[in-house]
């Protein structure tokens, strides 16, 4: 729920926010009390802005709808109904979440850019309802705050006052953002951000995930907005629904890192006091002048720090504060749980996926032609062909990622019930784990929590998450490199990591895709030991392999695949002699020679 106080980072932290709250209340001028309740507030939107634009990698550049909608709504209500702000601000709260679903839900199932495209194109038309809406909104001359002084309002002589509630809001939207980092939903939404179909894989619905992160985030931003607009005491709608404004909260989490949680609040307190001063010395120049303090400093940053403050000094930082002494005795470290020894064996009696009859075709090419293929309890069912024949289709099919034109594709699921599933995270949550040709690794994450990212499928305490991972990681031979950076793992690395996240979701039934490319014979021998362990402790596995020494050493059958269709199916020695099989290889010529 809260950060380990007693470790350097979390004390550091706590003693820099204890600074930066006291700095304004010893000063006590209205300069300082101004600069941060800028400050907090500034900071507190980037951070809100980066749980979707950062953690999701979901761009919004109308943000500032959110904070307008907050603004208006608690102005309105206490305007109108004698509502006080306090409870307008969760109004206001209400309206936005609703109004990102709205923007969200068809937006976020799209790839590409509709979710940035459509915040600002709602930013624009919400400025000029209001606009339009002149009777009660005060159209476009806005609408003045009545002076009531005192708590209920939310209105202050003393300045001080509203640099609590700044910093308390402030504080309130940086443990949301922290707890959602450290939580099951930061993984997924880093997950995500890097590999959507990777992420789909380990039972992530993502499309609901990337539509939470847009909710939680314009709520935050809401309220925010209440705040800041009872502060000013004047709401109107270009400032309030400002596409600069929206640009300036995403541009803070850019320059301080996108992504991470000190990012955005580095940014902010770095970037919005130069800004400020360079509007004071520019202002003479020209209206909006010290844009181009902003223009700079963003190139400046995406050429020398393309992954931001946090990204370029936060190792370093990290580094230093790993020196300081943790306070008091460290807690146990998650401990691995043990593999269970028990061999399971070859039981040709249980099928535990069957396919039938699977067409599917992609425009005129017709890339799987009628492929059957029952896999049994732990077996390993070898699947071959030449290039193009068909095999990676029928997989996608398999795992959901393809939807079949024709056919049926059963699992027998965790419960024992045979179950028809049409999305990969729904066969991943039924016991069905797969990897990808390409191995690739969520990269801003380490090894550790690219395998939790599969765990948390079966939990969402990250303690249990870790235990299981340790446990994968164990029989994946990854133990060495839990702390690495997963873009740093070798090619066989990368091939084994693909393996463990997908074991960490406990599958019954695994797909591996040629999970041997690139490897060299000594980590193809260990692949191969490491795959019959993974069918002994009671996975079936089916296994796309061009390395045919592999291939025959682990599959108790092979299939072969050409042409999209299934040329022949049987034990390994007696597919590869079959002249079918050469001939599909090597061609008739070779055949008849
Ligand atoms: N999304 C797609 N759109 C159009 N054609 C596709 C698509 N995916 C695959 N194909 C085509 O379908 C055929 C089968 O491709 P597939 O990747 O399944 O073969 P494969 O046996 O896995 O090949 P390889 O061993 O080279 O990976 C190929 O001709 C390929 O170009």
């Amino acid at each position: 729920m809260f950060p380990d106080f007693r470790s350097p980072k979390a004390y550091v932290s706590l003693i820099l926010l204890a600074v930066m709250f006291l700095v304004p209340v010893v000063m006590g001028t209205s300069f300082w009390t101004n600069l941060f309740v800028l400050l907090f507030v500034f900071a507190a939107l980037s951070t809100a802005w980066n749980i979707v634009g950062g953690y999701a990698g979901q761009l919004s550049l109308g943000h500032a709808v959110f904070y307008g909608i907050g603004g208006y709504t608690a102005v309105l209500l206490g305007a109108n109904f004698g509502i006080p702000p306090w409870i307008g601000m969760f109004a206001g709260a209400l309206v936005s979440g609703l109004v990102a679903v709205v923007i969200s839900y068809p937006t976020l199932r799209l790839k590409g850019p509709f979710f940035a495209l459509s915040t600002i194109a709602i930013l624009e038309v919400v400025r000029l309802l209001v606009i339009h809406e002149e009777g009660w909104t005060g159209g476009s001359s806005g609408i003045s705050l009545p002076l009531n002084i005192g708590w209920t309002w939310m209105v202050f002589r003393q300045k001080i006052n509203y640099v609590i509630i700044a910093f308390g809001i402030f504080l309130v939207v940086l443990w949301v953002s922290w707890f959602i980092r450290k939580s099951r939903m930061g993984h997924y939404l880093i997950a995500i951000r890097e590999r959507e179909d990777a992420a789909r894989a380990v039972g992530v619905h993502t499309a609901n995930m990337k539509i939470m992160a847009a909710v939680i985030s314009a709520m935050l931003t809401s309220i925010i907005g209440t705040f800041h607009i009872t502060y000013l005491t004047f709401v109107d709608p270009s400032s309030a629904f400002s596409l600069e404004l929206s640009i300036q909260i995403a541009m803070f989490a850019l320059i301080g890192g996108l992504g991470t949680v000190a990012g955005p609040i580095a940014g902010t307190f770095l970037v919005l006091p130069i800004a400020e001063l360079a509007r004071g010395w520019l202002s003479a120049m020209g209206n909006g002048m010290h844009g181009l303090v902003y223009g700079v400093m963003l190139v400046v940053v995406v050429l020398v720090i393309p992954r931001g403050l946090a990204g370029a000094f936060g190792p370093m930082v990290e580094k230093l504060l790993n020196r300081l002494p943790y306070l008091g005795t460290r807690p146990a470290k998650a401990e691995a749980q043990d593999v269970s020894s028990e061999k399971h064996v070859l039981d040709r009696s249980t099928p535990v996926l069957k396919a039938e009859n699977l067409f599917k075709n992609f425009g005129g090419l017709r890339a799987t032609n009628d492929v059957s293929l029952t896999l049994y309890r732990n077996e390993i069912l070898g699947m071959i062909g030449p290039n193009g024949a068909g095999k990676t289709t029928v997989f996608n099919l398999l795992s959901g990622f393809l939807a079949q034109d024709k056919g049926t594709i059963t699992l027998l699921d965790r419960s024992g019930t045979w179950v028809k599933c049409t999305t990969p995270n729904e066969l991943a949550h039924k016991g069905m784990g797969r990897t990808f040709q390409i191995a690739k690794p969520f990269t801003g994450l380490t090894v550790l929590e690219n395998i939790m990212l599969g765990a948390f499928i079966r939990t969402s305490s990250r303690d249990e998450a870790e235990r299981i991972a340790l446990r994968v990681a164990r029989q994946t031979d990854l133990e060495s490199a839990l702390g690495t950076e997963a873009r740093n793992l070798t090619v066989g690395g990368m091939k084994r990591l693909e393996i463990a996240r997908a074991l960490a979701t406990d599958p019954k039934v695994l797909l591996l895709d040629e999970v041997m490319a690139g490897l060299n014979p000594t980590d193809i021998e260990k692949a191969i030991q490491m795959i019959r362990r993974i069918r002994d402790s009671g996975v079936s596995i089916l296994l796309i392999e061009h390395m045919m020494q592999a291939t025959m050493a682990l599959s108790d059958r092979i299939i072969v695949i050409n042409e999209g269709a299934v040329l022949v199916s049987g034990p390994p020695q007696e597919v590869v002699e079959n002249p079918a099989v050469i001939e599909a290889y090597l061609g008739k010529d070779y055949n008849d020679a």
